[in-house]
C-alpha cells in the first residue's frame, strides 16, 4: 500500500522574469510587469509530497520532522527574504519562474530524500498561479 505525506512551508522571495539578451522593452512585451527592472515580491507558498510505503515498526512514511528540517535547510534558509535572481546561484542563468523554482527545489529535496520514495512539490506564486512538478 502506498500513500502521501505533506508538509507546507512558506518564503518569500523578489525576483525578476526577463532574458539578458533582450532590452527592456522586449522583456516587458514577453513577461509584462514581472520584467520591472527593479524587481517585485511574492508570498510563496509550497507543498512538498513524499511518497512510499509505511514503516510497520513507526507506522511513519518518514518522519515528518526530518521533512521539515530538509526543508528549512534546502529551501527556507536558501530563498527566504532573498532576491532569487542575485542572491540565489541556481537562478543566475535561470529565470526564475514559478515553473524552473520548483524543478530546482525538487531538484534540491531529491537529494536529501531516500530513493524508496517519490516526491511531488507544488508551489504557488499568488493565490491563483501555482504548479506542480513531479521530476517527469
Ligand atoms: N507560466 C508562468 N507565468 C507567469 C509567471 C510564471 O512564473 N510562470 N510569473 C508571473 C509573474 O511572476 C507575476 O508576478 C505573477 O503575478 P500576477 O500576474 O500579478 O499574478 P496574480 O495571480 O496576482 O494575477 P491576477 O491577475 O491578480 O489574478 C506571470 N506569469
Ligand atoms: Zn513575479
Amino acid at each position: 500500500m502506498s500513500l502521501t505525506v505533506y508538509r507546507k512551508a512558506h518564503f518569500n522571495a523578489a525576483h525578476r522574469l526577463f532574458r539578458k539578451e533582450w532590452n527592456d522593452a522586449k522583456n516587458f512585451e514577453v513577461f509584462g510587469k514581472c520584467s520591472n527592472p527593479n524587481y517585485h515580491g511574492h508570498n510563496y507558498e509550497l507543498e512538498v509530497g513524499i511518497t512510499g510505503k509505511i514503516d510497520p515498526a513507526t507506522g511513519f512514511l518518514m518522519d515528518l520532522k526530518i521533512l521539515n528540517r530538509i526543508i528549512e535547510e534546502e529551501v527556507e534558509t536558501a530563498f527566504d527574504h532573498k532576491n532569487l535572481n542575485i542572491e540565489v546561484p541556481e537562478f543566475e542563468n535561470l529565470n526564475p519562474t514559478v515553473e524552473n523554482i520548483a524543478i530546482v527545489i525538487w531538484n534540491k529535496i531529491r537529494l536529501r530524500i531516500d530513493s524508496q520514495f517519490d516526491i511531488s512539490i507544488k508551489l504557488y506564486e499568488t493565490p491563483r498561479n501555482f504548479v506542480v512538478y513531479s521530476g517527469q
